[in-house]
């Protein structure tokens, strides 16, 4: 057996939302089954209610991100959250970077690479200092990719970024110069990193992924921008072994309550409603929602986040009560028997799997829009935020999903759900997105299996990390 010794090792660092943190441990299990070492940590504030939803097992291993600040460091009287990311990004890039380095400095045996975050633009900063590389982790679509590059020159050629978000940035992403000043300071650095590696694969995305490497990066042939997705906790080859017991979480009695009302379905008749881990939307939008999945006459299953909760913050897992908070009145009675709301946290993978889901309502973040593709359920596409109008618009441009039309005061109205899932679910065989959705579903599990092109792509990461001389050592 090889020796612990001579096992090279990795520090991978993320952001503590679950859309970052889950595909992070998918390759920190992946490196893991190649014999790779993982220390991993992540930035801003714990949320421990999620993160025990989140953590994975590989094999004895526990994989959980550790943070690089306490909560009671960083937020303490006086010293409270000042915006809407600041209890992503942790108190300063400077302070982050401080921290990662005196862990570096004290890890034996000492990393050969950093594996970060696109939002831990920083790390670079410790990399340089240790002269080791840093590859990104790109948790966001190819098409976000090539966005920020072809939005932004200056990330190209490192001139003054714009003083102002640009119009269709602004309306994309969100909202506040905060935000926007911290998804610029990390896009700067895409370029220092060594590998940009993508969470996607080259059939799905392929098209967007070589305008990048002729145009942004020039070099078609260096290898610098690797897709190496699905990496979704459903498609991670080593979980099924590693998980021959049920989780904790999977244990829970609510999950095998979902589970049990799924069962009790006809096949694909259910629709699941979820908007991800981390944006509500307004009252409003939650009745016409509501009044559009009662008319719809279907079975449907809620992830349910109360409307005008903080816009970005991650899911409580604890939250179970005050089910009927923000919904219409009368609205859980008259549903009953045909849909199932959730509070809380949910297990999505395990419900996409399920063969009583037939369709999936999303705002199209992209492990949302992932899973859908991994197991075979089309997407009704209702973006929210960030980067995922792009994913809806090129999901409906391939006939992978039916976009809803907001109206003029950026409202989804209930006749436009009503006719969204009827054309998704009913119309199947007219609209042709459930043939093209059977092939990009194959073509995803082609992508990780043996051959495929984000399988022979870790590989290129592998055998980098593999003949990384340490210069720690
Ligand atoms: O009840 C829940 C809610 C979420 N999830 C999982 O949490 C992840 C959520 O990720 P995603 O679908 O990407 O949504 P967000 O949480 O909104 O993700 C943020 O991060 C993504 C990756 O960078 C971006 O694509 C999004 O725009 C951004 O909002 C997915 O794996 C879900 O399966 C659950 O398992 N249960």
């Amino acid at each position: 057996m090889e020796s612990k010794v001579h096992r090279p090792r990795v520090v991978i660092v993320t952001v503590p939302c679950p859309g970052h943190i889950i595909p992070s441990t998918q390759l920190a299990k992946y490196l893991l089954s190649m014999s790779i070492d993982v220390c991993c940590y992540s930035t801003g504030i714990n949320y421990p209610t999620v993160e025990n939803q989140l953590e994975e097992k590989f094999g004895d291993v526990r994989i959980r991100f550790r943070p690089l600040i306490t909560n009671s460091e960083f937020v303490s009287p006086g010293k409270e959250l000042t915006d809407n990311v600041s209890w992503m990004q942790g108190p300063s890039d400077g302070e982050m970077a401080v921290r990662l380095e005196e862990i570096v400095r004290n890890l034996t045996p000492p990393p050969v690479c950093i594996i970060s975050d696109l939002l831990a633009g920083w790390s670079q900063d410790v990399a340089d200092k240790f002269r080791i590389p840093r590859h990104v982790l790109y948790t966001m679509p190819a098409s976000a990719l090539l966005f920020s590059f072809a939005c932004f020159p200056s990330l190209i050629s490192p001139q003054v970024a714009p003083e102002h978000p640009p119009g269709t940035w602004n309306s994309m992403v969100v909202t506040t110069h905060a935000f926007y000043d911290y998804m610029m300071r990390n896009a700067r650095r895409l370029q220092e990193a060594s590998f940009i590696l993508v969470n996607t694969f080259e059939d799905l995305e392929g098209r967007f992924l070589d305008l990048m490497r002729s145009e942004v990066i020039g070099k078609p042939n260096v290898q610098k921008i690797l897709s190496i997705g699905p990496l979704i906790r459903s498609s991670n080859i080593e979980m099924v072994s590693a998980h021959s017991k049920p989780s904790a979480r999977e244990e829970h009695e609510s999950f095998a309550e979902v589970m049990h009302w799924l069962d009790a379905r006809e096949q694909s008749s259910v629709l699941y409603v979820s908007f991800g881990s981390l944006l509500t939307v307004t009252e409003t939008q939650i009745h016409e929602l509501a009044h559009g999945l009662e008319i719809c006459g279907r079975p449907f299953l809620w992830v349910y986040r109360v409307p005008n909760t903080p816009q970005i913050l991650p899911a409580d897992a604890s939250t179970e009560d005050s089910l009927s908070e923000g919904l219409p009145p009368g609205f859980l009675e008259r549903i009953q028997g045909r849909g199932k709301l959730i509070r809380g946290w949910a297990p999505q993978e395990k419900i996409l799997a399920h063969k009583s889901v037939g369709a999936f309502m999303s705002h199209c973040g992209w492990n949302s829009s992932l899973e859908a593709l991994w197991s075979g359920k089309p997407l009704v596409a209702w973006p929210l935020a960030v980067e995922q109008r792009l994913t809806a618009r090129y999901f409906a441009d391939m006939q992978l999903a039916v976009e809803v039309r907001k109206n003029d005061d950026s409202i989804v109205e209930s006749a436009e759900v009503v006719q969204a899932i009827s054309l998704l679910m009913e119309e199947r065989e007219e609209t042709g997105i459930h043939s093209k959705f059977d092939r990009m579903q194959e073509l995803a599990h082609m992508a990780v299996d043996d051959g495929g092109s984000s399988r022979s792509n870790l590989q290129v990461l592998i055998d980098s990390i593999k003949n990384q001389p340490n210069p720690l050592t």
